[in-house]
């Protein structure tokens, strides 16, 4: 990452324009510093994930051999851990990445894929948030769970079967017992420390129809958060809503999920400063 020390101006938040800057000015951040973003995460997101960091200016590497992670983990400038595919041999990648990157300071972020369909899942989760993670993004169903440290009845596999609003308190009540920032995603996405409350309303409902958005929006959270990892929450809203964004603007142009897909990703790359500053819809609500 160039320019390594210059971390974007501390954005005043005081009203909705001065959130959309704050949003503009970590984009083009991540832009000009292109993080590198290792990225431990699932088979079906590989793709998707590397793509929407590569066209927000993000340098992806999907690297999570236990035999590389000593050497490797260390330069990175956040690492993303994403359960969803999990089994044996991933759990010690995890762990030994997450402990790496906490041991030389680096910002790292769980997305709980499904972590209510199996008590394995739900152990290896709650055992990674014991290392700290930076941010915590789910879905509603996932946070719900999580936050419990139960498996809920009724949650689906990897697809949510709850709204975001009613996993509010308990991404409150998640931020506080693990110390990370938690959003929850969904048709307007909430993002705590456990006392501030930033919402999002940007993105469409056909968003939810394209595989592994919720992990591409969670990888392009790490490369937010590695240009500024001092203000996790703001980072992390930042990177929801210029998703949401590209989503909104890639639905003008899609004819369903697929199209939506590749016109989402244009528009990460293309977005820019009078875009942004116009249509991010952020405000706090606490
Ligand atoms: N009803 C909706 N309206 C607008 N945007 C939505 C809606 N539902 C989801 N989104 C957006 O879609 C993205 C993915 O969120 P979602 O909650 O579907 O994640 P997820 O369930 O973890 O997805 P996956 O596990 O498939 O990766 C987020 O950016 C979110 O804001
Ligand atoms: C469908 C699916 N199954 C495991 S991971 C994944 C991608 C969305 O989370
Ligand atoms: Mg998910």
């Amino acid at each position: 990452m160039e320019e390594k020390d210059a971390t974007p101006p501390k954005p005043s938040t005081d009203t909705s324009s001065d959130w959309a800057r704050m949003a503009w000015t970590h984009l083009d951040a991540v832009r000009r510093r292109a993080p590198l973003v290792q990225c431990i995460t699932n088979l079906v997101s590989m793709d998707i994930a590397a793509n929407v960091l590569l066209a927000s200016g993000a340098s992806p590497a999907m690297i999570h051999s236990i035999h590389e992670i000593p050497d490797f983990t260390p330069k990175v400038d956040a690492l993303y851990i994403n359960i969803g595919t999990l089994s044996a041999e991933w759990v010690p990648a995890m762990e030994m990445g997450a402990k790496a990157a906490i041991e030389v300071n680096r910002p790292w972020v769980l997305d709980p894929v499904a972590v209510s369909v199996s008590s394995y899942r739900m152990e290896a989760c709650l055992k990674l948030i014991l290392q700290k993670p930076t941010v915590i993004r789910g879905n509603a169903s996932e946070i719900l769970a999580l936050s419990s440290a139960r498996r809920i009845s009724g949650a689906k596999g990897a697809d949510s079967d709850h709204e975001s609003i009613d996993a509010l308190d308990a991404a409150k009540s998640l931020a506080k017992s693990s110390g990370a920032v938690v959003a929850v995603s969904g048709a307007v996405d909430f993002i705590t420390d456990g006392d501030r409350v930033i919402s999002c309303s940007n993105g469409v409902q056909m968003m939810q129809k394209i595989t592994a958005t919720g992990c591409a929006v969670t990888a392009l959270i790490a490369a937010f958060v590695a240009v500024d990892p001092w203000n996790a929450l703001q980072a992390t809203a930042s990177a929801l809503s210029v998703f949401g964004l590209a989503g909104e603007l890639g639905m003008e142009m899609a004819n369903g999920p697929a199209s939506l897909r590749m016109h989402m990703v244009d528009w990460l790359c293309r977005l820019d400063e009078g875009t942004v500053t116009a249509r991010v819809r952020l405000s706090c609500r606490s």
